[in-house]
């Protein structure tokens, strides 16, 4: 069912940054598009619904000091028609291609290699939820429609198999060229600055693991996968092998920082950036016959796995923030995986998710606890990691359970009260005390008079999980999506941006970073399109959060024929299942009916029958009238919270220059200066150091990142308690 509803997927998304795909193919997809378009005379197809905030983000060309340039590896393509994998299987049936069925993909023989050169290895990975298709041996990815074009070209033209080299014939344009060379030479920088842990004296060596809590882990495990140190930051250097020549592509440095005697920071930072970051580490120690891997959300984890199981094992790029479906090719070889994600709630619903994109059949989770701790940990403890992975448990649910099946959870929600209560808001206290946290899997539905502030609020509500990691769907259907960002970032810089516009740059590079997309819907949308879209997003980006605004123009008039509250009970009735079948959480912005002025809105004055608030979670309100004293000022009322019951009102202080409802900032927010280009390894030591800094936050969250960003600051850490 799940995969079905996924089989949908829309064209309809928008994102704040590029989702490169993997960065060390030689092809973009629109490049091949264009060369197999080109090839079979076929019209361009009409432009994506997908731009990135740079493209959107001019929001100040008022001002002439901008010109708008559209840039082309912003785009990202989305199917146009929604393909099924029947779709898929009965297009290659027609053409005699043979195929085998794997767990996320179809695989064929590669049409981008000759026979002689091995056609029998089926080496064409084929996304059966998007079409999205992988030469693993050339590395030509493309989509569904460009395999198409290029099937057709070969069969027209009676070819065996098309040359990966005339593709090239479109290269990128030169801004692209120049930023990847950037990256790369900076990558390069950094590597080639770096030392192998293993020449440091022992000593020194000794200080480095203690620093890393990884003493446990040999000099020869740091040797087979290639940690290195950065000295000027003493920071552990992962790196990013890949491409036909298996070179260098990026890195990762992860850095220590003792905050007080208790707990160790370890700040990330990437290079590429963040979101085109695309690392499966360990992938080049895995052998092709492999048929197991463990799966972690971190380096080290994969470095203590493979040294106590001698299994092989591989990291995700993003720990447990998402598994970017361009990397499910490469770990279709395996028949058993298991998702060993870290110690805590979160990664252990993010397992849980991520086994849905792998295939549940052949997933096993190890479930965190007091005797599973996350690997590295294990490790340290002496525990016996291989018990730990042969107990891991099946992730494949049965109809009908007992509760000696649910008791280990019952239990894991016992003793992690605090997590199980979601992420914390970290501007609006008051919402946590209330709600006690962000859940996946609820509905809030959220209400407040015309123009009293709603889509403010909830943008810097959202905005704020946003910032914590959480992979965040706006569904706008009443202001465009321009205003939108527009309003989130003044609320993210706290301040107001027109009058400070050489700041520009600066808070859209560290707002690009977050996991932020759009839905390009405006005004009145079918349903089934909506959440077609959703799933579609949930899938490529793992969104954790969905916030429509608002139900109204969504369902648009033309209801009025029909019981309008019976359509729209069909429609909370349809949010609802989305949010617990995609254990997202969805925020739905329904208008009251019309009150009388003076009078203060509750959960009845949700526009409709009382479906919304029966099926919501929580029901939030936005009041304006008589709660508050001073005019113009609201509060925002918790009328229900299944979480735990607990309701109430706190008042809002809005800020009209920064568009914020929570508590001002003390103290004015400054930019870093950027540190000169390195020559030397002082210089480098600058810079690197800044970078580090980048990821920190200070106590107001405002990211402390340079222009030049690598790592997204809500991601990027973690605290470890010793
Ligand atoms: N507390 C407030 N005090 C004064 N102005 C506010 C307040 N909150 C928001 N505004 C301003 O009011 C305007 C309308 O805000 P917004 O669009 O968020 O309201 P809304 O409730 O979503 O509107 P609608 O009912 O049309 O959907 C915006 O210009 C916003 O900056």
């Amino acid at each position: 069912m799940w995969r079905f509803l996924l089989l949908k997927g829309t064209t309809s998304l928008l994102k704040v940054v590029d989702p490169k795909f993997l960065h060390q193919r030689p092809f973009s997809s629109l490049c091949l598009r264009l060369v197999t378009q080109r090839l079979i005379y076929k019209p361009p197809e009409a432009p994506q619904h997908v731009i990135s905030l740079r493209c959107t983000g001019y929001l100040f060309l008022e001002s002439g000091t901008r010109s708008y340039k559209k840039d082309a590896k912003s785009t990202v393509d989305f199917p146009v028609n929604p393909i099924t994998v029947t779709d898929i299987k009965q297009y290659l049936r027609s053409k005699d291609i043979p195929f085998h069925d794997g767990y996320s993909c179809l695989h064929i023989p590669s049409i981008f290699i000759s026979s002689s050169a091995g056609k029998d290895s089926f080496s064409l990975f084929i996304d059966k939820t998007t079409g999205q298709f992988l030469c693993k041996d050339t590395l030509v990815e493309g989509t569904w429609e460009d395999l198409q074009d290029c099937l057709e070209v070969m069969q027209k033209e009676g070819q065996e198999f098309l040359s990966p080299h005339v593709l090239l014939g479109y290269p990128e344009s030169v801004e692209e060229q120049e930023e990847r060379a950037r990256e790369l030479s900076e990558v390069q920088r950094i590597w080639s600055s770096s030392v192998p842990l293993t020449d440091l004296p022992e000593d020194k060596a000794q200080l480095i693991k203690t620093m890393f809590q990884i003493t446990k882990i040999s000099n020869a495990t740091l040797k087979k996968f290639g940690v290195r140190l950065f000295k000027p930051t003493k920071s552990l250097v992962f790196p990013w092998f890949s491409g036909l020549d298996s070179s260098i592509k990026g890195v990762k440095l992860v850095s220590a920082q003792s905050t007080d005697s208790e707990t160790v920071t370890y700040n990330e930072a990437t290079v590429p950036k963040w979101s085109s970051y695309y690392n499966l580490f360990g992938l080049p120690l895995v052998g092709r016959m492999d048929s197991e891997v463990v799966l972690t959300a971190h380096e080290l984890d994969t470095l203590a796995v493979s040294q106590a199981t001698g299994l092989p094992s591989v990291a995700l790029p993003r720990g447990v923030s998402c598994l970017p479906p361009v990397l499910l090719p490469y770990l279709e070889q395996f028949k058993r995986v298991t998702l060993w994600m870290g110690d805590n709630i979160r990664s252990w619903e993010a397992s849980k998710i991520f086994s849905r994109k792998l295939g549940l059949r052949r997933c096993s989770l190890v479930r965190p606890g007091e005797y599973h701790p996350c690997p590295r940990d294990g490790l340290a403890q002496g525990r016996n990691l291989s018990r730990i992975i042969k107990d891991s448990i099946p992730a494949a649910h049965k109809s009908i359970v007992s509760f000696k099946q649910l008791r280990e959870d019952v239990y894991g929600e016992l003793v992690n009260t605090e997590q199980v209560a979601g992420v914390k808001w970290s501007r609006f206290p008051e919402l946590n005390r209330i709600l006690k946290g962000h859940r996946k899997g609820e509905l809030t539905v959220f209400t407040g008079a015309t123009g009293s502030g709603k889509t403010t609020f909830i943008s810097e509500v959202a905005l704020d999980l946003c910032m914590q990691g959480v992979n965040t769907l706006w569904g706008s259907f009443e202001i465009n999506n321009v205003r939108l960002a527009k309003i989130m970032l003044t609320q993210f810089a706290m301040q107001r941006l027109e009058e400070n516009l050489e700041q520009y740059d600066y808070w859209a590079d560290n707002f690009e970073e977050l996991p932020l997309y759009f839905m390009t819907f405006h005004g009145q949308q079918n349903i089934k399109t909506v959440l077609d879209t959703m799933q579609h997003a949930v899938y490529l980006y793992d969104i954790n959060h969905v916030i429509i605004d608002n139900l109204q123009f969504m369902m648009g008039q033309e209801n009025l024929s029909v019981d309008k509250f019976a359509v729209q009970d069909h429609i909370i009735g349809a949010f609802r299942k989305f949010a617990t079948n995609s254990s997202c959480h969805v925020t739905l912005i329904i208008h009251p009916r019309k009150e009388e002025d003076d009078r203060e809105l509750q959960t009845a004055s949700i526009f409709g029958s009382a479906k919304a608030s029966q099926e919501a979670d929580n029901v939030l309100i936005l009041q304006e009238k008589k709660l508050v004293t001073c005019p113009g000022r609201r509060s925002l009322q918790v009328t229900k919270n299944r979480f735990d019951g607990d309701v109430g009102i706190f008042p809002l202080d809005f800020n009209k220059s920064s568009l914020t409802f929570s508590a001002p900032v003390k103290g004015k927010h400054k930019l870093k200066k950027v540190p000169v280009k390195p020559e030397n390894e002082e210089v480098e030591e600058n810079k690197v150091t800044a970078k580090k800094d980048e990821v920190k936050k200070d106590k107001t969250n405002k990211p402390t990142k340079t222009p030049r960003s690598v790592n997204n600051p809500a991601t990027g850490n973690e605290t470890i308690t010793k």
